[in-house]
């Protein structure tokens, strides 16, 4: 039966994904009432700028005051899609303080300290749900934390920002100049309000957090993964990864070691074979391998940024926490943490391709050959190619068996000294073989 007093939903941020959810609130008004068993209305709409036109969107609930929205006392629901750590922490805390439940697409927020907003949550008989922070519309935490919980996950690695894919994608395919695609990224509401935390991943490594504290059950915080960003990455690197059969992604990688007494999670530039299904995810979509004991190996796909894709995993957590509301109770607990180390990049172990600015004589390749020997990290292929300007210098290219990476950082730092390496010009992971 239908309950007849609307739920009220506090909105705050109105911008890339605030409108569309605000747009799909008003539009699919009725759908959503049947789904929860109770009409859901927009209380009011918290932004910074209010003179600012925004179309579809009633004037009257816009307000620049979010804290006093969040105190209000008919107000069942929270959706934070401002973003940022603060005010978007006080803001949600005091949500929780009056009673609400709250909504966020905010990984910023959460890697940094989900741990004491679901402590807070719960303290308050409230609920968090934030399948919007990781792969926008793809579902992805609620099927780790649910439908997985009975099975142990040993690896997620998939590609988790849409803007990186998006502008690897038209440099390799298009030739685009990485500036022109940024900016394109940047035009169709996909990147962060500053693109840094796009481009030299920090919001691939705060949904990496995200993922592997959920599918591990264990803490993990945006400062334990090892993060590197695109913007190293040349139109030299994505034409060598050509030439060898692959393509450049940036890639998320949460392990759990053999022993499972210890995990690791990175977030850096890779190359991958043309064949891995990965190479294949073009534009602003995410793709993520899900690894475990009993279900072997599941893969998630779809868009994962823009407001409308985005908009639809905030609105599945409305429908969620709205039920619960409706029903008196709160969504599945947090899981049982543990406290598994995290360790150190030094200790993960995988394959690399190294690009090396060489003297073009004799005798070069046995010296560089010698280095990787001495230092335990095994060779698995070699290019050599002299330079059309003549210059006497070439480039070798040298691919490695699996190493850790401690071992392949005093390689290169060994090769560093040697005389005839003019230069280190690029070192990428290769994965997915
Ligand atoms: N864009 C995407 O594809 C995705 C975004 N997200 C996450 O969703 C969140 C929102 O992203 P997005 O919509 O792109 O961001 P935008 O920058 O487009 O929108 C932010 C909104 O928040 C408002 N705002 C900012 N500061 C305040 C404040 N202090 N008080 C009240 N309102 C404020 C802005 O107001 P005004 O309009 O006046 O400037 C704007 O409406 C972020 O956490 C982001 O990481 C998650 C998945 C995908
Ligand atoms: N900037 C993010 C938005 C979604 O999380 C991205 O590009 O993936």
């Amino acid at each position: 039966m239908m309950r007849t007093r609307p739920l009220k939903v506090a909105l705050l941020g109105c911008g890339v994904v605030g409108s569309e959810v605000a747009r799909i609130m008003t539009t699919h008004a009725d759908d959503l009432a049947a789904r929860i068993g109770a009409p859901v209305e927009l209380a009011g709409i918290a932004v910074r700028r209010p003179d600012r036109v925004r179309e579809g969107i009633p004037a009257e609930l816009i307000t620049t005051d979010a804290m006093e929205l969040v105190k209000r006392e008919d107000v069942d629901v929270v959706i934070e899609v401002i973003g940022g750590i603060e005010p978007a922490r006080e803001l949600i805390t005091t949500a929780f303080a009056h009673g609400a439940s709250v909504v966020s697409a905010n990984k910023a927020l959460v890697a940094a300290d989900g741990a004491a907003l679901h402590a807070a949550a719960e303290r308050h008989g409230a609920d968090l749900y934030y399948e919007a922070a990781v792969a926008g519309a793809i579902p992805l935490v609620r099927p780790l934390r649910e439908s997985l919980a009975g099975d142990k996950v040993n690896r997620v690695l998939g590609i988790v920002n849409g803007t990186t894919n998006f502008i690897l994608d038209k440099m390799d395919t298009s030739g685009a100049g990485y500036s022109e695609a940024l900016d394109e990224a940047t035009a169709l509401g996909y990147a962060e309000a500053d693109p840094t935390a796009d481009v030299e991943g920090f919001d691939a490594a705060a949904k990496a957090a995200i993922l592997a504290g959920i599918a591990f059950h264990t803490r993990v915080t945006i400062d334990d993964v090892h993060r590197e960003g695109l913007t190293e990455v040349t139109a030299s690197d994505i034409a060598s990864a050509k030439r060898m059969g692959c393509t450049v992604k940036l890639l998320a990688i949460c392990e759990r070691a053999a022993d499972g007494a210890s995990v690791t999670a990175r977030v850096h530039p890779a190359m991958i074979p043309l064949s891995h299904p990965l190479a294949s995810v073009r534009e602003a979509y995410n793709a993520v391998f899900v690894e475990s004991d009993a279900a072997g190996q599941l893969m998630f796909y779809g868009p994962g940024a823009g407001g409308s894709p985005t908009a639809s995993a905030v609105l599945g957590d409305l429908v969620a926490v709205c039920r619960n509301k409706v029903a008196d109770t709160t969504g599945p607990g947090e899981s049982a943490y543990t406290r598994l180390p995290v360790s150190p990049m030094g200790e993960v172990v995988t394959r690399y391709h190294i690009s090396l600015d060489v003297a073009d004589k004799s005798g070069v390749l046995a010296q560089v050959a010698t280095v990787f020997a001495e230092h335990g990290v095994s060779i698995d292929t070699v290019r050599q190619q002299g330079r059309p300007d003549g210059d006497g210098e070439a480039s070798l290219v040298v691919v490695t068996h699996r190493a850790a990476d401690a071992a392949l950082s005093s390689t290169v730092e060994a090769l560093r000294e040697l005389d005839t390496v003019r230069g280190v010009a690029s070192i990428m992971r290769v994965e997915g073989e």
